[in-house]
């Protein structure tokens, strides 16, 4: 990190003997009129010298400011984790647009168009896929940042491309793209995916999270409320929001407002936009409570990704565990039931009810649990993965971070039930099978593993 000394001031004594000691700069000053030729020389060459110091120190600076810090595992000496910095994209163009029509028309009676960000994403993919399968116009976009391997998102959005889905690559903070997009399609949904995820990764790159999950929310929601019909809107809150709450099971009824990682914070930030956006504008919006989403094409920054890495690469996993030997535990959710959570939210999401910026009347506000109830120790789950991958864990217990980690999550699901025939059907064991197939496949033994 870099440390700015202040330098010391002229009128500092420590400053008199560097003065005696400084090289003159002939012909710049009239040194015969003054009592003090030697410090007026001096004075001259040192607030040059103190201009360009500070001037460098400057650039170097906004440098840093301008380089977050790198994900989670980063080895500087592997090219295999990049920083997460955002590119300049180019977008436009009759080719272009054609792709965009092409991949968001719809292809069965009473389908949907949907804009779905953050689709070369975990929940993105499948999210997309399942649309596109049962004849839903849809339409990606994502920034493909470098938070997590990027040729993970790139083997995803091969992924899609096969299905007919078109990623366009583009940040969510870009308004005049989203404008253009509006332009070319007019979406009847947006699932609104894009995040910056994580919760232990907040404490190096703030600014990270700030930038997408409130910054980039916004700008979905100015977008959607300008133009002419109004979207509805379904997107990705957490399970974090309910924070150091101790009663469980969590309900959508209980309070969040005691985050403890500015993720949480973050997405809970983005629940009272919604309700702004909902309030103003007239806008339909559905935020779903994510519990843990796992699964085939996962994210490698979470624990059941890397946990797996590691146990194939012989190196030591840390188990979490509270105080007094507390239990750490998660309500795991398969992926397969968090799309079907999805599109159930889209599928019953009412239409907004302004247009161009005018509210007209009263819009559907909601927020839902997408969980499994059915909480699992952390131990457990490695246990689970000990048994399929056939090979014994180095584990180190280790005391809970006070990094943003919660000691346990559970869902209850009763009103998602209820309104949108929410209903988990995979358990962890059933889940993980699938998931740890799906591993060796893409990553062979994971001896090689570029994750
Ligand atoms: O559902 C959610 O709200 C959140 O779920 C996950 O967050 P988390 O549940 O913390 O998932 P992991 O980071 O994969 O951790 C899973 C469990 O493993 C534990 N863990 C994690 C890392 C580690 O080295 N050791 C360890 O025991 C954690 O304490 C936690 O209990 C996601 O990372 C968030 O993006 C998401 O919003």
């Amino acid at each position: 990190m870099l440390l700015v000394k202040p330098m010391p001031s002229s009128s500092s004594p420590s400053s008199s003997h560097i003065t005696d000691d400084a090289p003159s700069t002939p012909g710049k000053f009239k040194i015969e009129k003054s009592p003090y030729p030697h410090r007026i020389k001096w004075h001259s060459s040192f607030t040059k010298l103190t201009f360009w110091s500070f001037f460098f120190l400057g650039i170097i600076f906004i440098f840093f400011l301008r380089s977050p810090p790198p994900p989670p595992g980063y080895d500087p000496s592997s090219s295999s984790h990049p920083r997460r910095h955002l590119r300049n994209f180019s977008w436009g163009g009759a080719a272009w647009e054609k792709r965009v029509r092409s991949s968001a028309s719809v292809r069965s009676r009473n389908g949907i168009s949907v804009l779905v960000t953050g689709a070369a994403g975990f929940v993105g993919t499948h999210v997309s896929a399942a649309l596109k399968r049962r004849g839903d116009g849809v339409l990606g976009l994502d920034n493909f940042n470098d938070y997590y391997d990027p040729s993970l998102k790139r083997a995803r959005q091969a992924l899609l491309e096969r299905a007919g889905v078109f990623i366009v690559e583009g940040d969510i903070n870009d308004n005049a793209l989203l404008g253009k997009l509006f332009e070319v399609v007019a979406f009847t949904h947006v699932m609104h995916l894009a995040a910056q995820a994580g919760v232990r990764y907040a404490m190096e790159n703030p600014s990270s999270y700030v930038h997408s999950n409130i910054a980039g929310l916004v700008n979905i929601l100015e977008v959607c409320k300008s133009v002419n019909p109004q979207p509805a809107i379904v997107w990705a809150s957490s399970s974090s929001v309910y924070g150091l709450n101790t009663k469980v099971p969590f309900s959508e009824k209980d309070r969040t407002d005691q985050p403890a990682s500015l993720y949480a914070a973050t997405k809970k930030a983005g629940e009272e936009i919604a309700h702004t956006y909902n309030h103003i504008y007239g806008l339909s919006l559905t935020g779903l409570r994510f519990f843990t989403a796992y699964g085939p094409w996962g994210r490698p920054d979470m624990a059941y990704f890397f946990f797996t890495r590691d146990i194939l690469m012989g190196k030591p996993i840390s188990i979490f565990e509270a105080a007094n030997h507390g239990t750490v535990a998660r309500d795991f959710t398969y992926i397969d039931d968090i799309v079907k959570g999805c599109l159930a939210a889209l599928d019953t999401a009412e239409k907004s009810t302004g247009s161009g910026g005018k509210k007209k009347g009263p819009a559907q506000l909601r927020v839902f649990n997408l969980g499994n109830t059915s909480p699992v120790p952390v131990t457990d789950l490695v246990n689970i993965l000990e048994r399929l991958l056939k090979v014994k864990a180095r584990k180190n217990i280790v005391k809970l971070p006070r990094n943003g980690d919660v000691q346990f999550t559970h869902a209850n699901i009763s009103l998602a039930q209820r309104e949108i025939g929410y209903k988990p059907t995979t358990d962890l064991q059933t889940g993980l099978k699938k998931f740890v197939r799906w591993y060796l496949r893409y990553y062979g033994d994971g001896k090689k593993s570029s994750v």
